[in-house]
């Protein structure tokens, strides 16, 4: 653990909690302060907008990654160095599969690395999975939170605004895979390889063939069912982190 300084994410082992939620949109991080008490802002630094709180009294931080792998693996090796163990992604995703509506929750239990950041680190041998106590606590606490979710694999890419994203998005749902993001595979190949516990669950902003562009607008207006799905996302890993919690005091 260490007390040095960290360059991006400008906090020492002073400020760690066991706990982080890892949004992508530093946004993000203002609206989880609404579901904390004794909220304190901690740093703010390109990126990384760092805040702690306690939810249900357990000490819980937000630290949002920025978009794509690179920064969020900067931020999941800085969190580790300050004693950071445990590390959900909220996050918003593309669905691949026609069932899945704007609002609905993807807990991934693997995901596709097609992204730079995994491979930088270890080949696709490598499986991006996320933490077992982790994926069941989060399972379980939309279940009972009553949220509608499907949990399985989902592709984490670099491309948002390549030519033929429309024939990649077909060869993936065609594979099965639920929905993609950009963060997922680096969270859970850097924190398998460095010891710590990740997991991630992700809000539908876009369904199978709608409009990105316009449903980005609206979440980014913060119209319609996609704040809906920011909120489940946020209270899924919140109470996921008290059954955690609960297993290893
Ligand atoms: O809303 P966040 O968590 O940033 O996640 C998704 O949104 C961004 C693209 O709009 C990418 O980061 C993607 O993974
Ligand atoms: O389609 C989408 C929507 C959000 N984020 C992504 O990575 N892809």
């Amino acid at each position: 653990m260490s007390e040095i300084l960290q360059p991006h994410i400008r906090l020492s082992s002073k400020n760690a909690a066991k706990y982080a939620l890892l949004p992508g949109d530093p946004g993000r991080v203002t609206r989880i302060a609404d579901y904390l008490k004794n909220v304190k802002e901690l740093s703010h630094n390109r990126e990384y907008y760092c805040i702690s709180g306690t939810y249900r009294g357990i000490e819980v931080m937000a630290v949002s990654t920025g978009i794509g792998g690179p920064s969020t693996g900067i931020a999941v090796e800085e969190l580790s160095k300050i004693g950071v163990k445990t590390l959900i992604r909220i996050g918003s995703c593309g669905a691949l599969q026609s069932d899945l509506k704007k609002g609905d929750l993807i807990i991934a239990s693997g995901a596709v690395r097609d992204e730079g950041t995994s491979r930088a680190y270890i080949s696709t041998a490598y499986p991006a999975i996320p933490d077992t106590d982790v994926l069941f606590a989060l399972i379980e606490s939309a279940r009972r939170l009553g949220y509608p979710f499907r949990y399985g694999l989902i592709r984490s890419h670099d491309s948002f605004y390549v030519d033929e994203e429309d024939e990649i998005d077909d060869f993936w749902r065609n594979k099965g895979i639920l929905g993609a993001d950009m963060e997922s595979a680096a969270l859970f190949v850097i924190g398998g390889l460095r010891g710590l516990k990740t997991g991630s669950v992700l809000n539908v902003i876009t369904e199978y063939r709608g409009d990105l562009k316009e449903d980005i607008n609206q979440y980014a207006e913060r119209e319609d069912m996609s704040m809906e799905g920011e909120r489940r996302e946020i209270l899924t890993a919140l109470e996921a982190f008290v059954r955690i919690d609960r297993m290893n005091p």
